[in-house]
C-alpha cells in the first residue's frame, strides 16, 4: 500500500460480502476513492474470482484487479460466531455491500431490520439478479441473464447472427456502478436524516437503465430495435471504415458541424450542402450510400495518414485498440490511464487507473487484491479488540 494523500472517501468504512463481480465492482470503485473496504470471505474457499480468468504463473489476473485496494478478512457466515463477527463489523461500518442470493442474509439472521437495529446509519447495498421484491426476486441471477432480460443482448451483434455478448461482464459492472452511486446518494441523504437505508440494485434494471428510448420506440412508434452490427440505424456517418493497410478506423461524424468538416477533409465540400447530405435526416436515409462513399475514400490511405487528416479536421476518429495499443499509446501514458503496481510474484502489474479524476482529492489504486485473510489480525484486532488467543480460537474452530 502507498502513502499518498487520502481519497475523498477516506472517512468511510465499507464491508463487502458476496462474490464475483456485481457486488465486488461496487467495492472496487469505493476503494479506488479511498474508502476502507473490508472484504469478508468464506475461510474455506474465498471469492471464486481468486481462481477465475487468465492466469500467469498459476496466479489469477482477475483477482488483483477486482479486489484492488481492499482488505481481506475471512469469516464463516454460516456459523453463529461468524454472524456475530459480521454484526460487530457492521456496527462500525458506513456501508455493507452484498450480492448473495436473495434471502441469504436473512437466513443468516442479518436482515436489514436486524442490521439497522445494530447500526441505524448503515447503508445496505444489495445487488441481485432481479431485486428484492417482485415475482422473480428469489431467483438466482447472473449478469448474462440481466443483459438478456434488460434488453442489451437482443440489440448486440450482427442482424443475421444470434445475440452476442460484449467481451466483458457488462451487466455485472453496470450493477456495481449503480450500486456505488446508490451508496453515495444514501450516504448523502443520511447527512440530513441521520438514517441509513437499503440500496436495492437489480442487474436487469441496471442494464435497462442504459436502453435509451427502447420502450417508447416500441409502444409509440411500433419500432422494435434490432441488432445492427457496427451501426445505429439513422445515425450517420458512424461506422468502422477500412484503410489501405488493412486496418479499420472508427469515424463518428454524425452531427452537421462535424460532417461538414469531414466533407472538407475528403475534398468533397459539396456533400455537406443542405439539399445533399447536410442534414441529420438525409444522412440517416442515405446511410449505406454514405458509408460506401466514405469507405472508398478511407481505403486510399494508410491508417496513420487517415487519422492525422481526421484529427486535424476536428473529426472524431480512432483505431480499435487492443491491450498492446493501449500500452504503447502516449496519451494513455501522459494521463496515467494505466497504473502499474508491483505484484509480489509477477512483478510489474498493469491495470486501468481510477475514473473519474478528482482535482483536489483524487482516487488512487492503493494495492493489488490481498491474500485470503491477509488482514484478519489487523481488522479483528483493531475493530473487534480480538487478541492473539481469540484469533487462534477462531482459526481453530474454522470461524475465520
Ligand atoms: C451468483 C449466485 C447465483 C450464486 O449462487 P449461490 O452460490 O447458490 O448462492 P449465494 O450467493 O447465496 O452464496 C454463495 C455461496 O458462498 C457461500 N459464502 C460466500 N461467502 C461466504 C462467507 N463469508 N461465509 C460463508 N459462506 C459464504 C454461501 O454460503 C454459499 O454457499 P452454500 O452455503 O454452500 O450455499 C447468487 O449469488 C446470486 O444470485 N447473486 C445475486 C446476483 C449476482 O450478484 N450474481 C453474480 C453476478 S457476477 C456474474 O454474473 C459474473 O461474474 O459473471
Amino acid at each position: 500500500m502507498t502513502t499518498s494523500p487520502p481519497g475523498p472517501l477516506a472517512d468511510l468504512r465499507v464491508v463487502e460480502t458476496g462474490s464475483l463481480i456485481a457486488g465486488p465492482f461496487c467495492g472496487q470503485l469505493l476503494a479506488d476513492f479511498g474508502a476502507e473496504v473490508i472484504k469478508v470471505e468464506d475461510p474455506a474457499r474465498g471469492d471464486p474470482m481468486r481462481e477465475w480468468g487468465v492466469h500467469a504463473e498459476g496466479t489469477s489476473l482477475s483477482w488483483p484487479v477486482i479486489a484492488r485496494g481492499k482488505k481481506s478478512v475471512t469469516c464463516d457466515l454460516r456459523s453463529a460466531e461468524g454472524q456475530r463477527i459480521l454484526r460487530e463489523l457492521v456496527a462500525q461500518a458506513d456501508v455493507l455491500v452484498e450480492n448473495f442470493r436473495p434471502g441469504t442474509l436473512e437466513r443468516w439472521g442479518l436482515s436489514p431490520e436486524a442490521l439497522h437495529e445494530i447500526n441505524p446509519g448503515l447503508v445496505l447495498v444489495r445487488v441481485t439478479g432481479y431485486g428484492q421484491d417482485g415475482p422473480y426476486a428469489g431467483r438466482a441471477g447472473f449478469g448474462s441473464i440481466g443483459e438478456a432480460m434488460g434488453g442489451l443482448r437482443h440489440v448486440t451483434g450482427e442482424p443475421d447472427r444470434p445475440p452476442s455478448r460484449t467481451g466483458i461482464s457488462l451487466g455485472d459492472s453496470l450493477a456495481g456502478t449503480f450500486s456505488a452511486l446508490g451508496a453515495m446518494m444514501a450516504l448523502h441523504a443520511r447527512q440530513r436524516t441521520g438514517r441509513g437505508q437499503v440500496v436495492d440494485t437489480a442487474i436487469y434494471e441496471a442494464v435497462l437503465a442504459f436502453m435509451e428510448s427502447l420502450l417508447p420506440e416500441w409502444q409509440l412508434a411500433g419500432h422494435r430495435r434490432e441488432r445492427t452490427g457496427a451501426i445505429l440505424p439513422g445515425i450517420a456517418p458512424s461506422n468502422a471504415y477500412p484503410t489501405a493497410d488493412g486496418a479499420e478506423v472508427i469515424i463518428g461524424a454524425n452531427r452537421d458541424t462535424v460532417f461538414t468538416r469531414l466533407c472538407a477533409a475528403m475534398d468533397r465540400p459539396e456533400l455537406a450542402a443542405e439539399d445533399e447530405l447536410g442534414t441529420h435526416a438525409a444522412r440517416g436515409e442515405r446511410q449505406r450510400e454514405l458509408d460506401e462513399l466514405i469507405s472508398a475514400w478511407t481505403r486510399t490511405m494508410p491508417t496513420d495518414e487517415l487519422l492525422d487528416r481526421l484529427h486535424e479536421a476536428g473529426v472524431p476518429a480512432g483505431r480499435v485498440y487492443t491491450a498492446a495499443d493501449m500500452a504503447a499509446d502516449p496519451h494513455f501514458a501522459a494521463r496515467k490511464a494505466i497504473v502499474r503496481l508491483m505484484h509480489p510474484e509477477l512483478g510489474d502489474f498493469p491495470m486501468q487507473n481510477v475514473v473519474p479524476r478528482l482535482s483536489d482529492t483524487p482516487g488512487e489504486v492503493r494495492g493489488l487484491g490481498p491474500e485470503l485473510g491477509e488482514h484478519n489480525d489487523e481488522v479483528y484486532g483493531a475493530l473487534l479488540g480480538a487478541d492473539a488467543g481469540q484469533l487462534a480460537r477462531w482459526r481453530e474452530a474454522k470461524v475465520i
